[in-house]
């Protein structure tokens, strides 16, 4: 088989690496990018045949830089999304102490997560935002870090050869983000499962009351839960916003077929962005009324009533 190749946010050891290391174990394969839209850049460009991106963590939501730039180019498909429990460790230069660490260097993602306990445990320290831990970790190792330590993964702080100063570093020990695979428009569709997720971007008709209700309702009248709701600032002009949305279910399930058929005829746009199985295979339990048998059976007794039948 055809190596792979997979851009991903890097340098080596990011969290976006684990991820990325759930499917493809080979580094020969991995080719880190500066940001998020390089990583999805290098697949419209053909460069690479997949990206990992980080989609949303359990604290912050959605990760807007994935879903901007999955929104505003060239059409994209999601293919796979991976789970990673994040875990941070305050890493420096050997002899580091840690009340002496005043700026810490690190992706705004991993700050936002580890805010409170950095506020209680080292008071009041300044945040170096970093294109990512790993890239903290990097710069810290290099000895051209403007701050004390970095805050990354253990991994990173390990690849990198840097003392761990503080481990569990974390407001929620639970926190978890979630990583998307994406890859050119004309991948072929993932098979459907007991459990599977679509992603869509959706603009609503401008200045029409209720307009974001009659939306939702295409995915409530179907039985069809949203697992994320984001709204994007369409980018043109002040007030206009668009939604970035992720169900349950596969495009061969006839209620999702039956929500795009709505969203479409009543939406000035609808993008779709792919159906992939969920990282956690829960089985969708379905209301009655909205499996593929029923839409069947549906349209087999309209069609009965038609004069030609
Ligand atoms: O910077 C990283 O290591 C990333 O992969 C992005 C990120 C940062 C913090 C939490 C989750 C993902």
């Amino acid at each position: 088989m055809a190596i792979m190749r997979f851009s991903y946010l890097g340098p080596r050891g990011t969290f976006t690496q684990m991820a990325l290391m759930q499917i493809s174990e080979d580094e020969s394969e991995h080719v880190p990018a500066i940001d998020v839209p390089a990583a999805l850049r290098m697949v419209r460009r053909g460069e690479t045949d997949f990206a990992v991106v980080p989609i949303e963590n359990s604290v912050e939501g959605g990760v807007n830089a994935t879903i901007d730039s999955l929104s505003n180019g060239t059409a994209l498909r999601i293919v796979a999304e991976m789970l990673v429990p994040i875990t941070f460790v305050l890493a420096a230069p050997a002899g580091t102490r840690l009340e002496n660490v005043k700026r810490v260097g690190t992706h705004p993602h991993g700050w936002a997560q580890c805010q409170n306990w950095i506020s209680e445990n080292l008071g009041d320290v300044a945040h170096v935002p970093a294109t990512s831990t790993a890239a903290a970790a990097a710069a810290m190792a290099e000895g051209n870090a403007n701050f004390d330590a970095a805050l990354c993964n253990p991994l990173s702080a390990e690849q990198y050869g840097l003392t761990v100063i503080a481990e569990g570093v974390a407001d929620n020990p639970d926190a978890v983000t979630r990583f998307i695979c994406v890859g050119p428009e004309n991948i072929p569709l993932p098979e459907r499962t007991i459990s599977d997720k679509t992603t869509l971007q959706v603009q609503l008709p401008s200045d029409e009351a209720g307009a974001l209700l009659a939306m939702l309702e295409q995915f409530a009248t179907r039985g069809v839960n949203l697992s994320r709701i984001e709204s994007r600032p369409v980018g043109d002009s002040l007030g206009r916003y668009q939604f970035s949305i992720d169900c349950e279910g596969h495009v061969e399930d006839e209620r999702i077929q039956a929500v795009l058929i709505g969203l479409h005829r009543t939406c000035p746009l609808v993008r779709f962005f792919g159906s992939y199985p969920s990282a956690t295979q829960v089985p969708i339990t379905l209301r009655p009324g909205t499996a593929d048998q029923d839409f069947a059976a549906a349209r087999t007794w309209v069609a009965s009533l038609l004069p030609n039948s």
